[in-house]
């Protein structure tokens, strides 16, 4: 029976802020990016549970025809599904058969995948009021007809076309206002938050991040308090400072306060942006707004005078927790810097901080909640193995709280990398010769300096974050591991960066049941019911910033849905090709262009497409592994832009014949050097 745009308008026009708090009670629908305004990921729903979740089978799967990162958790109403691809492509599905409704694509162009640092992804959409709200990748807000699919508005969130933001994050929806942030700061961008009507798209509010050009007044009280904390002489406000919310939202309707989470500085290094030191607020931070002006109320900042791409994106999650004999309203995030933080949501105050990996850039926190900084950890002139690295003890994968088991199921993990201060960064300089300068990157950082001693790790991670410790853990063979969801029925679901879907026993972590899923899993899982039968969804979809270059599995398939129940179907299908890894060879080269082939390769290529032979390739291809023709016609590619449609840029403007030949020099003497004798 197929569903109607009249049963989609019946399913969907009284979702309201009231609707998605009534939710929250019972779970039934999927209504919001991190299924309450608490985030919690954790569902009511129990008929799935550890006796029978060994039955669960394949109800359906849907190709999304992506090729690239999908990261979106679904939304779900009343049987009728919203899912997105990569380019921000969203998909409405009958939740229950998988049938296609409609399909609304934003049209990003393509040659706008190098404006964002870490793949074309989308994390999902909100839905209000009958309408689906998407934030392409390429910054513009879109409002669509949840029945036809057909846009309502359009609106452009991004104030600066110069710089290089984009948005890959989930909007939520509060009282009739959209609210949505953006990336872009690796390139050099002013972060900010804006809420739009919801009806018209016309915007209500915008807070910014960091303060911008100290010679023009202050937007509000918290840009002139921000601005004592950064050190002008280096003119930070051209590179924008940084601070985007790329990421985590949560609102508490009964504080009425809206948390957002904040990102690094633009350039990274903190030397090169605020020379004289300071906390640069409000990089790195946790901040609490009005949701109905954007006015800033209060803020906890977790790594101040962030120098390590430490973001405070990453997962924010609201409870109610019982410390030293209190009832405490707190909220719980694991960001990068790899210390799990749990602060009172009423007013910012610090509770406590400690480490959920080994941790290197700081021994701990001090009692008003600053990070007590290792020697060394800023150091200006060595190499620095930074514990966690950018890629972050936790990134953007959701984690999720089970108030049964009091636990948080954290997707931890390890990617090491040495990073050293840019001797010769200068903002977007854009010569070949500069590190990341072909892509606009800003830095101020140099990679790969030094082998890094330590070794990658993926884990699930339960965590009290009561008695701030370890409860269990589940070894992955890789970092970069799907999001996880918790249920009533004592389980936590997650997706394996080596393809699988897993469900452990949430107070045990024994492995409950798993199926192969085609393709490394990096989004998170939802839960939910109809009629009277609750099913489990995961989208699967290898990619992002670590999946772009580097993958767990010879199993590299598209962007697909899965949704299971107990005596569904054995197995998904196999439909996967599996990718052969034979070094490239027989290209010729000059041996002695190798060396500026690196530099040049170093600038333009490497933060998508690794290291040639080195990393394995990932959603997109790693060139170690090219077929030799792949190589000998790359002008067509590179320079000329023939493979726009999956991504890669032209780079004409940027790289020239000549620059061109060095690369392929530097990727057919790499493949050489490495090809065991
Ligand atoms: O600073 C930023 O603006 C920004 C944006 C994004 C993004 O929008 O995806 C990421 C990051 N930073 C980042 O540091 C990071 O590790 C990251 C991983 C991913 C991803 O989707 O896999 N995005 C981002
Ligand atoms: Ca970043």
């Amino acid at each position: 029976q197929t569903i109607t745009e009249d049963d989609i308008r019946q399913a969907t026009r009284g979702i309201d802020t009231q609707a998605i708090i009534a939710n929250a009670g019972e779970t039934r629908n999927w209504l919001n990016y991190g299924l309450d305004y608490a985030e919690t990921r954790h569902s009511k729903l129990d008929s799935i549970d550890t006796s029978n979740v060994s039955e669960l089978g394949l109800a359906w799967s849907h190709d999304m025809q992506s090729r690239r990162g999908v990261e979106a958790t679904p939304i779900v109403v009343d049987g009728i599904m919203y899912v997105t691809a990569s380019w921000s492509v969203v998909h409405a599905l009958d939740a229950v058969t998988g049938e296609e409704l409609w399909v609304y694509d934003p049209e990003v162009p393509r040659e706008y995948a190098h404006k964002g640092c870490c793949d074309v992804v989308n994390r999902g959409v909100a839905l209000y009021e009958g309408a689906v709200f998407v934030g392409a990748y390429d910054g513009m807000l879109h409002a669509i007809d949840a029945a036809t699919g057909e846009r309502l508005w359009v609106t452009d969130t991004i104030e600066n076309r110069e710089m290089s933001y984009t948005i890959t994050g989930a909007p939520r929806v509060i009282d009739g206002r959209v609210i949505i942030g953006n990336g872009g700061a690796e390139f050099g961008v002013r972060g900010y938050v804006s809420a739009y009507d919801a009806t018209s798209g016309e915007m209500d509010w915008r807070w910014y991040v960091v303060p911008g050009d100290p010679a023009k007044p202050y937007e509000d009280a918290s840009m002139e308090a921000a601005a004592e904390t950064w050190d002008p002489s280096a003119e930070y406000w051209k590179a924008g400072g940084g601070g985007t919310i790329w990421d985590a939202m949560a609102y508490d309707p009964d504080l009425n306060l809206l948390y957002v989470g904040t990102g690094n500085g633009s350039p990274w290094n903190r030397h090169l942006r605020s020379p004289g030191g300071g906390d640069n607020l409000y990089l790195a931070s946790i901040v609490a707004l009005d949701p109905a002006t954007g006015e800033y109320q209060w803020h906890y900042q977790n790594t101040p005078g962030d120098t390590w791409d430490y973001t405070s994106t990453q997962h924010i999650i609201l409870a109610d927790l019982t410390i030293d004999g209190a009832e405490r309203k707190v909220l719980m995030q694991a960001p990068k810097n790899g210390f799990f933080y749990v602060i009172d949501r009423t007013n910012g105050a610090f509770i406590s901080a400690e480490p959920f990996v080994e941790v290197t850039w700081a021994t701990g926190y001090d009692e008003n909640g600053r990070p007590i900084e290792a020697e060394g950890a800023r150091s200006k002139t060595e190499p620095w193995e930074t514990i966690p690295s950018a890629y972050g003890a936790h990134n953007w994968h959701p984690m999720s709280f089970n108030p049964e088991t009091g636990l948080v199921y954290i997707p931890a993990q390890g990617v090491p990398l040495v990073q050293s201060t840019d001797p010769a960064w200068e903002l977007n300089s854009h010569k070949p010769m500069s590190t990341m300068s072909g892509v606009g990157w800003n830095l101020g950082y140099l990679f790969n300096a030094v082998a890094p001693e330590a070794t990658p790790f993926g884990h699930l991670l339960a965590w009290d974050p009561v008695a701030q410790k370890e409860v269990w853990r589940a070894e992955y063979v890789s970092p970069w591991n799907g999001g996880t969801l918790t249920t009533a029925g004592g389980l936590v679901f997650q997706g394996t960066a080596d393809g699988r879907f897993m469900a452990y026993d949430a107070a045990t972590g024994e492995v409950l049941w798993q199926t192969p899923v085609g393709s490394g899993v990096v989004a998170a899982p939802a839960t939910w019911e109809h009629e009277g039968e609750q099913y489990v969804t995961i989208a699967v979809g290898w990619g992002g910033v670590y999946g772009m270059m580097q993958r767990a599995t010879d199993k590299v398939g598209p962007g697909r849905v899965y949704t299971f129940k107990v005596g569904g179907k054995s197995a998904p299908p196999d439909t996967v090709s599996t990718e052969r890894l034979e070094l490239v060879s027989g290209v010729p080269y000059d041996p002695d262009h190798v060396g500026d082939g690196l530099a040049i390769y170093v600038s333009n290529c490497l933060f998508c497409h690794g290291v040639p032979g080195v990393n394995n390739g990932g959603a997109v291809p790693n060139l170690g592994y090219s077929a030799p023709e792949v190589l000998t016609n790359a002008k067509d590619i590179v320079l000329d832009g023939a493979m726009v449609q999956g991504g890669m840029p032209a780079f004409a403007d940027k790289l020239s014949e000549d620059d061109l030949q060095k690369v392929i020099a530097f990727v057919q003497g790499t493949a050489d050097a490495i090809r065991p004798k």
